[in-house]
């Protein structure tokens, strides 16, 4: 039977490479980002992010993360500016955590760790479709927000409880008016630079957008992410912790600061 991937030994990211050999690329993510080496970019706009909590469909357990997925046949839910050009619609976005505070975001910022890191998803709507624009270089824009432990943040809530709901792989919910703008930091400072999926298939199709400044979360609240399954229900049971891919070597890429 042939192995799928994921963040076991045996399947995780150490592995990718065997099946994906795009996995040593030259321009994979997650990247670990040096503020002192980013350069800063006076022509770089600020990010322009307008969400209609109608177009949110439902949230759903595939395996590898919760993801809640938005309508995406009109422009209602859209990032424009910024640092890309022409209109990218919002698909989808969901989270990677660790089994504890100390590890779970993607990125890293002069190597320090969040315990989780949360993705919006958007196409670049000068392709048909998010599967026709998935592996294009300019074909995706990810925004990620980093989620430091502190205060409970009211905004998770309402996904933390539709959890119970998905907690095995497949499963799935309705999920609707939902913001995702409530997700974002108050400021939207960005780092950004060209890089890739973070699982497999890796494409080098993402314009990464990171967000400078994190949005708060309670270590109960990350209790709650961590009580997910990997596996199906009638599998022994595979906690959902520590989905998330190290960082990648730059490989001569710049990163851009839209701030100083
Ligand atoms: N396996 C070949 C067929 O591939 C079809 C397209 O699959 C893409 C599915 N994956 C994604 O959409 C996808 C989207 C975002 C991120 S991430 N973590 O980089 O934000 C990772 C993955
Ligand atoms: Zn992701």
């Amino acid at each position: 039977v042939t192995m799928s991937w994921g963040y076991e030994a045996e399947n995780g990211p150490q592995t990718w490479a065997k099946s994906f050999s795009i996995a040593d690329g030259a321009r994979q993510s997650p990247i670990n980002i040096v503020p002192g080496q980013a350069t800063h970019d006076a022509g770089l706009k600020p990010l322009h992010l307008k969400y209609d909590p109608a177009t949110c469909l439902e949230i759903l357990n595939n395996g590898h993360s919760i993801q809640v997925t938005f309508a995406d046949d009109t422009d209602r839910s859209t990032l424009t500016d910024g640092p890309v050009s022409g209109k990218f619609r919002l698909k989808q976005f969901h989270f990677h955590w660790g089994a504890s505070d100390d590890k779970g975001s993607e990125h890293t910022v002069a190597g320090i760790t969040y315990p989780a890191e949360l993705h919006l998803v958007h196409w670049n709507t000068k392709y048909q479709s998010f599967g026709e624009a998935v592996d294009k270089p300019d074909g995706l824009a990810v925004v990620g927000v980093f989620l430091k432990i502190g205060g409970k943040n009211p905004k998770l809530q309402k996904i933390l409880d539709a959890f119970d709901a998905i907690k095995s792989k497949g499963k799935q919910t309705s999920f609707a008016n939902f913001d995702p703008s409530t997700l974002l930091p108050d400021c939207l400072d960005y780092w950004t630079y060209e890089g890739s999926l973070t699982t497999p298939p890796l494409y080098e199709s993402v314009t990464w957008i990171v967000c400078k400044d994190p949005i708060s979360v309670s270590s109960e609240q990350m209790a709650k992410f961590r009580s997910l399954l990997f596996s199906a229900e009638g599998e022994a049971k595979c906690c959902m912790v520590d989905n998330y891919r190290p960082p990648q070597p730059l490989k001569g890429r710049s990163v851009r600061a839209s701030f100083k």
